[in-house]
């Protein structure tokens, strides 16, 4: 954790940056829909789209030291180490001129959740949870051709099994914040697109529709 946590400089919201920003966790099993609904956010609401699955491949791509050990991590399933992860999410942070960020994919178990807040001092604001049956995720997954390494059968049952051990309980710590907002991800991808649209409508417009 060591530089991560020294490089922090604290305040709720903020970054070392002094940045204040206005942040919404997306979380959901693999192949919930995260991404696909985040791309639709971004066209709607103006929120700027992280995936910290997206970082840690492009991150392995640039050539990184760490690149091997995500490489070996990803393909296992596993959760990569929270520190490796938060410097990339801070850094896209920083760079980005937007203040608004969706986080797709993050915290994905108690120590990504902790140690986020703890170097960033940012809360989110709301939990948007995909809720999706297994066997459809497993469905989707197996037809994604992106050529993901880890959209094997094999593997992704041991992403379910982390999923389930270690990414549900994060949701649960939420939704006794009551923070989280549930949307029924197994319908099509319009449907699902008309529920996360209510979440984000303002409060008099949804008593207007
Ligand atoms: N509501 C939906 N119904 C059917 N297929 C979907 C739906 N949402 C996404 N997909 C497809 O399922 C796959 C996984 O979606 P993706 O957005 O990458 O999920 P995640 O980021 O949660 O893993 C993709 O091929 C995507 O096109
Ligand atoms: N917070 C995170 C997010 C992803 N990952 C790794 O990246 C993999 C793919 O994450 P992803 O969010 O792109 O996967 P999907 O849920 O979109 O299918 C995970 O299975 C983990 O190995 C991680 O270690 N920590
Ligand atoms: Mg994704």
């Amino acid at each position: 954790m060591g530089t991560v946590v020294e490089s922090a400089n604290q305040g709720a919201g903020t970054l070392p940056t002094n940045k204040k920003v206005t942040v919404i966790f997306v979380l959901g099993g693999p192949g919930s829909g995260k991404g696909t609904q985040c791309t639709n956010i971004v066209e709607n609401f103006g929120y700027t789209h992280l995936s910290a699955g997206d970082l840690l491949r492009a991150e392995i791509k640039s050539g990184s030291e760490n690149g091997t050990m995500i490489s070996n991590m990803i393909k296992e399933g596993k959760i990569v180490p929270s520190e490796v992860t938060i410097k990339l999410l801070q850094r896209a942070i920083q760079e980005n001129g937007n203040d608004k960020f969706l986080i797709d994919g993050f915290p994905r178990n108690e120590e990504n959740r902790a140690a986020f807040e703890l170097v960033t001092g940012i809360e989110p604001e709301c939990v948007l949870f995909f809720d999706c049956p297994e066997e459809e995720m497993e469905r989707r997954l197996l037809g994604r051709n992106q050529g993901r390494e880890d959209d094997n059968i094999e593997t992704i049952r041991k992403r379910f099994k982390v999923y389930m051990e270690s990414s549900l309980p994060v949701i649960e710590y939420y939704n006794s914040k009551g923070k989280v907002r549930k949307i029924d991800a197994a319908k099509r991808v319009g449907e699902v697109l008309e529920a996360v649209k209510a979440v984000f409508a303002p409060a008099d417009e949804k008593v207007a529709a």
